[in-house]
C-alpha cells in the first residue's frame, strides 16, 4: 500500500457561533501511531471529524496526499472513523458488519477481522444489541484494526472495555501497523496506559495544538528528581519546578527543562535519584489552567 500524508493546514472550526479549533497545523504519515491528547472538550472529536471529513474547516484546508477528502468519493474509503457508537438498536452481528464492510473497503481483511473477533473472544453471530458496552467497542476496535484503511481513527475506542481487552487492542495495534502501515491516530483519555503505542504526541489545548512532538523528544522535555526533602529542594533550586509531592522524608519534583551532564552528575555525587518523566504526568501538567509551559 502506498504511503500517505495527511496535511492540516491553518485550519478552523467554527460550530453554530463558537470557535472550536483555530489555526491547527498538523503533518501525519506512514507507518507512524499518534496519540491525540486533550482535555474534555478541548476539541479532539472535532479535529478528528475534519480528519474524515464529518465536518469542513471554517477555514484552512485539510489534505490527504493533496486531495481535499471533504465528499470525495474516491478518499472516503481510505478513512476510516471509529468512535464510541449507539447499538442499542443494532440487530446486526460483527459477521454482517464484516461482510457490509467489505462491500465498499476492498481492503478490509474479513479473516484477520474473525482472528481478532477470537482474540477479543466475541461470538460474531451474535446481535451487537445483545451484547456488553465492552464487547461492542471490541467490535467497533475489529472493524477499524481489520479496515487496513491509510488513515485509521480510533477515537476513545477503548471505553467500556476492561483490562485484559485495552491490552489485546494495544498488542493488536502494533501487530496491525507492522502488518499494513497506515496513520494510525489515538485519542485517548487512558495516556498511561498507552504511552509505549506513541510515536508522536499531539496535545490539542482550548482548541489549538499546543504541540506535536515525538514522544522521546516530549519526554525530554524535563525530569524528575526524588530523595531527601532539603537535598531536592536545594538541588531543584532556581529550576523550572512543576510539581513537588511528598511523603514522608522524601521528596519528589518534577522538573521542566534539560538537565547537564555535571548536574546529573551532581545528583548523582548527593545520593538524588533522576528518572525521566511519564507521559501522563507531562501531559497534566501542561494542560492544568496555568500559563504554557
Ligand atoms: N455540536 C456541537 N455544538 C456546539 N458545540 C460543540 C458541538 N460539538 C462540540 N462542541 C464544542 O466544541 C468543543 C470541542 O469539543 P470536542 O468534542 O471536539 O472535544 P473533545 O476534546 O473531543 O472532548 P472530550 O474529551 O470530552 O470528548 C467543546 O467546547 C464543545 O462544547
Amino acid at each position: 500500500m502506498a504511503n500517505s500524508v495527511l496535511e492540516i493546514k491553518n485550519a478552523s472550526l467554527d460550530i453554530k457561533k463558537d470557535r472550536v479549533l483555530e489555526d491547527i497545523t498538523l503533518k501525519m504519515e506512514t507507518g507512524r501511531v499518534y496519540g491525540l491528547l486533550g482535555r474534555n472538550g478541548a476539541g479532539k472529536t472535532s479535529l478528528l471529524s475534519l480528519i474524515a471529513s464529518f465536518r469542513k474547516p471554517t477555514r484552512g484546508v485539510v489534505t490527504i496526499d493533496g486531495q481535499d477528502p471533504y465528499e470525495n468519493a474516491e478518499l472516503m474509503p481510505k478513512v476510516d472513523f471509529l468512535y464510541e457508537a449507539d447499538y442499542s438498536e443494532e440487530y446486526r452481528t460483527p459477521e454482517d458488519f464484516c461482510r457490509m464492510t467489505k462491500r465498499y473497503k476492498k481492503d478490509f481483511d474479513t479473516d484477520y477481522a474473525y482472528e481478532l473477533l477470537d482474540g477479543f473472544k466475541i461470538d460474531r453471530r451474535k446481535a451487537l444489541n445483545r451484547m456488553s458496552k465492552g464487547q461492542q467497542a471490541a467490535v467497533n476496535a475489529v472493524l477499524g484494526l481489520a479496515s487496513n484503511a491509510p488513515v485509521t481513527i480510533f477515537d476513545e475506542v477503548t471505553n467500556g472495555m476492561d483490562a485484559p481487552s485495552r491490552e489485546y487492542f494495544y498488542q493488536q495495534v502494533v501487530e496491525a501497523n507492522a502488518r499494513t502501515p497506515r496513520i494510525l491516530i489515538l485519542s485517548t483519555h487512558i495516556v498511561s496506559e498507552m504511552e509505549y503505542l506513541f510515536d508522536e504526541i499531539i496535545i490539542i489545548h482550548q482548541g489549538r495544538v499546543m504541540m506535536q512532538e515525538p514522544l522521546d523528544t516530549f519526554l525530554e522535555r524535563g525530569f524528575r528528581v526524588t530523595g531527601p526533602k532539603e537535598k531536592v529542594s536545594d538541588f531543584t533550586r532556581g529550576m523550572e519546578v512543576l510539581a513537588s509531592e511528598h511523603l514522608g522524608p522524601t521528596q519528589s519534583d518534577m522538573v521542566l527543562g534539560h538537565l547537564e551532564e555535571l548536574q546529573r552528575q551532581e545528583a548523582q555525587s548527593r545520593y538524588l535519584n533522576i528518572a525521566p518523566l511519564k507521559l501522563q504526568e507531562l501531559f497534566i501538567r501542561m494542560t492544568e489552567d496555568r500559563e504554557g509551559v
